[in-house]
């Protein structure tokens, strides 16, 4: 089955040229993109949908969520709001929520949100366990997540709970609480903040994941200066997430990570922003402008949570990358987009290994393509709060 998306006003490709074209078609053969180019030219195909010159793009991919949870903070983001400062403490409100909710109440939940996503726009997502926080519930979160979601993270280290000793704690995550999740997960992530976890337990949780054979990933620099993209860079981890604030000395090692990088070869570490995050904490922007002109790749993420990021909305995040950030629409864009895909390392991928790349579109590529109601991406951010998404295709299918 083929359908051929036509009349394209305005076409960001994200491939490795980052190409925009105007005019142009887009074919997409079961999975996969089976061709792009002028519409002029296209060939033939089995349906086609006429775009109306609306703006296309590759669908979001969001690299760092939280959707397995119940219940809702909302006292907490009130009081935030009247002037009390975010602290990690405020996730064992999620934990005891989310561990007296059913499988089936959980599975419902995150499902729903799930679909938010993809009406939104994201074709591709990843989501954290972190709120179950004892053998069972990890397991339980891990397992539900795999079901619902393209990538799922171990986030075991997200909070000590309470009445835990901190180091003995990181020992079963670090050990039994792995083993249990490990069928289900691809990703491992440790939450690396005062009030959370110390240098020394990131570093015995990372190691242990590595070990175990898992990608890794670290929450760090949020709250303050810290360890995080040190740790990050060390263990080779593929994002860290956050990085809100950076020394000059942890944008440079960031950027050595990238050297010599060209589209091709293994990705260094993605920094990647979470920008509804910030506004919901009201903390400073990570510098996300230095980064990229230091030369390190960035992704946006919504890190959708009930604590700090009650959203799941990547044209929001453009947005603001755009308007508070100092990112132009298409390094925004293309950030929501090949960013995530590399900081999933998901960027590469064709016919021959039949994993197909995300977040950029050429040949062989997942066809995971949004129409936007706007002639062109800019609209993002000059209409920002606007349901703009017209059309989905995740993976050839029509989701929207
Ligand atoms: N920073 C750590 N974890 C989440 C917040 C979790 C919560 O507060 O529930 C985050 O990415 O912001
Ligand atoms: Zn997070």
């Amino acid at each position: 089955m083929s359908v051929l998306i036509t009349n394209i006003g305005e076409l960001t490709t994200q491939d490795t040229d980052a190409a925009v074209l105007r005019g142009a078609a887009v074919v997409l053969e079961g999975e996969r993109v089976s061709w792009i180019g002028p519409a002029a030219a296209a060939p033939a195909a089995d349906e086609a949908y006429d775009a109306g010159g609306r703006a296309g793009l590759p669908g979001w991919v969001d690299s760092h969520t939280h959707l397995v949870f119940a219940g809702d903070r909302t006292t907490e983001f009130e009081a935030r709001m009247a002037g009390q400062e975010y602290a990690a403490g405020g996730i064992a409100v999620t934990v005891r929520a989310t561990r007296a909710a059913g499988d089936y109440d959980l599975m419902r939940l995150l499902l729903a949100r799930v679909a938010e996503a993809a009406a939104g726009g994201t074709t591709y997502l990843e989501t954290k366990t972190g709120y179950g926080l004892d053998v069972a519930h990890e397991a339980r979160s891990a397992r539900l997540a795999a079901g619902a979601v393209d990538e799922v993270t171990y986030l075991g280290a997200h909070l000590v709970p309470e009445g835990w000793d901190a180091d003995a704690y990181t020992d079963l995550v670090a050990g039994p609480m792995l083993d249990a999740v490990l069928p289900h997960v691809r990703w491992a992530d440790v939450f690396c903040e005062t009030g959370a976890f110390t240098r020394d337990q990131s570093r015995h949780v990372l190691e242990a994941c590595a070990a175990a054979g898992l990608g890794l990933r670290v929450h760090g620099n949020q709250l303050g200066p810290g360890d995080g993209v040190a740790l990050a860079v060390e263990f080779g981890a593929a994002s860290v997430d956050h990085v809100n604030h950076l020394s000059e000395g942890d944008v440079e090692a960031l950027a050595g990570t990238w050297t010599g990088f060209a589209g091709d070869g293994t990705p260094g570490t993605v920094a990647t922003c979470l920008p509804a995050c910030d506004l919901s904490t009201r903390q400073p922007f990570p510098p996300a402008r230095r980064l990229l002109d230091a030369g390190v790749q960035v992704a946006l993420a919504s890190n959708c949570n009930p604590g700090t990021s009650y959203t799941s909305s990547m044209g929001f995040c453009v947005a603001t990358a755009v308007l508070q950030m100092g990112l132009t629409v298409h390094e925004a864009v293309r950030a929501a987009t090949y960013g995530g895909a590399l900081a999933l390392r998901r960027h590469t991928g064709d016919d021959a290994d039949g994993r197909r790349a995300v977040g950029s579109l050429a040949v062989g590529h997942r066809a995971d393509l949004q129409l936007l109601d706007a002639p062109s991406a800019t609209h993002l951010a000059y209409r920002p709060g606007m349901p703009l998404v017209h059309a989905v295709w995740k993976a050839g299918r029509r989701v929207r």
